[in-house]
C-alpha cells in the first residue's frame, strides 16, 4: 500500500492509498459527482475528458463493471478520488471489478480519502486544478486545461433503418444518445464536429447536437456553419450542445463555479411548471441575460439555483436541455424530449427540405 495525495490549486491537501506508485504528478480539472451509482457511465462519458473525480457516496464499485454501460470506448477521466472503492464486483452482469477495469486501464485513483472534505472545498473555492501525486505538490499550471474533443478519423457512421434521417453532431458523444435515438426508430449518421460541410449532402430532417468536453466558447470557429444548421432543419441539443446552439445564435455561456454532476437535478418546466429530475453534467451554463439580443428563450430552469436548463426558439423548431435526457446514469424521467424533437421533425419532414 502507497500513500498518495490529492493537493488542489490553493495548497489544500487530503492524503490517502494511492493505486500504484505515481512516477509522474497526474494533473487535471477537479469535479464533483454526487450520484450513487453510475460510476461506469462517468468514467467513460467524453464530457469527463480529462479531469479528476470525486465520488461523494462512500462505496464505490460494489455492482462492479458490466459490458453495456460504457458510454465511450476507454475511460475518459484523468483521475478518481473515492472513499472505499469495492475489492469485488457483486452484480450477474459484472464481467469485472471497478479496481481491476481502473487498473487494467491505467486510471489513477486516490482510495481512503475524505471525499466529503474534498467535495466541501470544491464547493467552496470553485472547480479548479488539482494534483494526484505520491508526495503533496501542488498544480503547476493555475489554468483549467479543457481540451476540446479529439475526433477519431473523418468517417461518417450510419446506423438503423428509420424513415426519419438525423444528423447527431458529435462533440464527444455518449454512446446512450445514439441508443435512444435509434430506439425511437429513426435513422442516425454520426458527423464529428469537424466535418460539418457533410450535413448539407447528407439533408438530413432533424439533427442532434451533442454533449462534449470543454469550454463550449472552443466551437466558435463552427458556429456559422451550426447556425445555418440549425436554421435549415429541426434540431435538439443536449449539454454542450445547448450552449453551442445558445452561442451560435449570438448568446453567451460563463462558467458555473462548481458546476451540477449528479443523477437528481430537480428542473422546472416553465410551460407546464412540471418538475422532473434529471441526470446532469456541465460546469458551463448559458447565461440567461444574454438572450435578449436573440429569439431563444428559456423553456427549463434549475430549481436549486435558477439557473437556465432548456431554451426554445421563438420562431424556428430548435429545443435544447443542459440535463441530459438520455440519462445513464440517472433518472429516465425527461426521456420523453427524444418524442418533443421527433415530434418537430416529423412534423417539419416533407413541408420543406433541408435548404
Ligand atoms: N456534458 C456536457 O456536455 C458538458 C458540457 C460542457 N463541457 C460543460 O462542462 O458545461
Amino acid at each position: 500500500m502507497q500513500q498518495g495525495f490529492l493537493t488542489l490549486q490553493d495548497g489544500q491537501q487530503f492524503q490517502g492509498i494511492a493505486s500504484e506508485d505515481w512516477a509522474d504528478p497526474i494533473e487535471g480539472e477537479i469535479v464533483f459527482f454526487t450520484g450513487m451509482t453510475g460510476y461506469q457511465e462517468v468514467l467513460t462519458d467524453p464530457s469527463y475528458q480529462g479531469q479528476i473525480v470525486v465520488f461523494t457516496y462512500p462505496l464505490i464499485g460494489n455492482y462492479g463493471i458490466n459490458e453495456e454501460d460504457f458510454e465511450s470506448e476507454l475511460p475518459q477521466v484523468k483521475g478518481v478520488v473515492m472513499l472505499h472503492c469495492a475489492d469485488t464486483a457483486s452484480h450477474y452482469k459484472a464481467t469485472t471489478s471497478l479496481k481491476d477495469y481502473l487498473h487494467d486501464k491505467r486510471v489513477p485513483f486516490l482510495t481512503a480519502v475524505d471525499t466529503r472534505e474534498v467535495t466541501k472545498a470544491i464547493r467552496t473555492g470553485g472547480t479548479r486544478q488539482a494534483v494526484l501525486a505520491a508526495k503533496p505538490s501542488k498544480p503547476v499550471s493555475t489554468q483549467i486545461t479543457n481540451q476540446i474533443y479529439q475526433v477519431k478519423g473523418a468517417n461518417l457512421t450510419s446506423h438503423g433503418h428509420g424513415a426519419e434521417h438525423i444528423v447527431l453532431i458529435d462533440f464527444g458523444s455518449k454512446h446512450s444518445i445514439l441508443r435512444h435515438l435509434l430506439e425511437k426508430g429513426v435513422r442516425v449518421t454520426v458527423v464529428p464536429f469537424t466535418e460539418l460541410h457533410a450535413i448539407d449532402e447528407l439533408k438530413p430532417d432533424g439533427v442532434v447536437l451533442s454533449n462534449g468536453p470543454g469550454d463550449p466558447k472552443d466551437a466558435a470557429p463552427y458556429l456559422s456553419k451550426i447556425k445555418h444548421v440549425l436554421e435549415s432543419c429541426p434540431s435538439l441539443g443536449i449539454c454542450l450542445g445547448h450552449q453551442v446552439i445558445a452561442l451560435a445564435f449570438g448568446a453567451n455561456t460563463e462558467k458555473l463555479s462548481f458546476g451540477h454532476r449528479g443523477a437528481n437535478h430537480p428542473v422546472k418546466d416553465l410551460e407546464t411548471g412540471r418538475v422532473f429530475l434529471t441526470s446532469q453534467n456541465h460546469n458551463y451554463v448559458v447565461d440567461e441575460e444574454s438572450l435578449a439580443s436573440t429569439e431563444l428563450h428559456p423553456c427549463f430552469i434549475h430549481v436549486n439555483d435558477q439557473s437556465l436548463e432548456g431554451l426554445k426558439h421563438g420562431h424556428l423548431p430548435v429545443l435544447s436541455a443542459q440535463f441530459h435526457p438520455e440519462a445513464n446514469p440517472g433518472p429516465e424521467d425527461a426521456l420523453w424530449l427524444f418524442d418533443d424533437f421527433l415530434n418537430m421533425v416529423r412534423a417539419k419532414k416533407g413541408e420543406k427540405a433541408y435548404v
